[in-house]
């Protein structure tokens, strides 16, 4: 892979200060501020329509703030000196001319990133399209297409990558392709921002997430301490409310219990084994009437975080 990285340097750092853009009466992005740090993969997360590809398209220049900043190394994009040197995007799917070959096509874009042929087979190779070089793009299948961006976005060697849902169109073995080759991107020290509807689908990349929602931001923080969010958790439920919250103090589980407004005498205890409070609801002699186990995942903490699932749980927001 390629051998001409950046240094891990402060001038990867993507900053987002209370950015906001209004488009007509919606409001794409509100008041949203994060930074994305180098040496990391990032990734963007948000529904269909939460303002990721607003917030991509003024760190880009390409629409002007109502509100706010974005910056790349403390730089908008209209003050960068040689922008294809420190930043590479890839927007939506990328439109290629389908007469021209994968290599015609870098060669193209090689004049502006002040670089010449031998860049641009060696990006070719690089993601797989060496053997393809000479084909013409019409004929590519989406994902040799996402391939081909992804080699344009690393024409000028930048320091920091947006990439807008990279592994659409991608198979099994593309998709492994492509973490491996994030990761390796970002080992270089680059900053490597992924947006994504989905977190499933980046879940074994990134190394950090930003969760916006209806343009705000939900979350953010690193992947491990997302995941101790979907810590598992039980809900017991007892006609004797009373009985039930003494034999919560009397575990010391307070702090772990989230009681349900709903119900009296329903509680959800967090990070407690199911067995353990079986055994002591017995040894108390509490009646129960439900014990049950639910295993959180990542995506279900997610959807809660964006709003679009109405579950007690856990404390949401920023854990930073
Ligand atoms: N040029 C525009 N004019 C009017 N409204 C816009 C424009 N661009 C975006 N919007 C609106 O702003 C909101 C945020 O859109 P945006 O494309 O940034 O979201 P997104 O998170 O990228 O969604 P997706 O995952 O669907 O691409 C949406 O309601 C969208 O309809």
């Amino acid at each position: 892979m390629t051998s001409t990285a950046p240094p891990p340097t402060a001038d990867g750092v993507i900053t987002v200060e209370h950015l906001t853009k209004t488009f007509g009466p919606v409001r794409a992005v509100d008041d949203l501020s994060f930074t994305v740090a180098p040496g990391r993969v990032t990734g963007f997360l948000g529904p269909n329509g939460a303002g990721k590809t607003t917030t991509l398209r003024v760190l880009l220049g390409l629409v002007r703030p109502t509100a706010g900043r974005a910056t790349i190394g403390g730089r908008t994009y209209g003050e960068l000196g040689r922008p294809m040197r420190t930043v590479g995007a890839a927007l939506e799917a990328a439109s290629f001319h389908p007469g021209r070959t994968a290599l015609g096509h870098l060669r193209v874009y090689a004049p502006q990133a002040g670089v010449g042929d031998a860049r641009c087979r060696e990006l070719l190779d690089l993601v797989g399209l060496g053997p393809a070089a000479r084909r013409r793009v019409g004929g590519f299948s989406l994902g040799m297409r996402q391939r081909l961006a992804l080699a344009t976005t690393l024409l000028g060697d930048p320091r920091v990558l947006l990439l807008d849902e990279p592994a659409n169109g991608l198979d099994p073995e593309g998709i492994a392709w492509l973490r491996a080759f994030l990761r390796h991107l970002a080992a270089q020290g680059r900053t490597v921002l992924v947006s994504s509807h989905v977190l499933s689908e980046v879940e074994q990349t990134v190394d950090d997430v930003v969760i916006i929602s209806r343009g705000r931001l939900a979350h953010q923080s690193s992947l491990p301490e997302l995941a101790r969010l979907a810590e598992p958790s039980v809900r017991v439920v007892s006609p004797d409310a009373a009985g039930l919250a003494a034999l919560v103090e009397r575990a010391g589980w307070t702090d772990r219990a989230e009681r349900d407004p709903r119900r009296p005498g329903a509680v959800v205890l967090h990070r407690v084994d199911a067995a353990e409070i079986g055994a002591r609801a017995f040894t108390a002699g509490l009646e129960l009437h439900e014990l049950s186990p639910r295993d959180v995942g990542l995506e279900d903490v997610f959807l809660r975080l964006v709003g679009e699932r109405d579950e007690p749980g856990r404390t949401e927001g920023d854990v930073r």
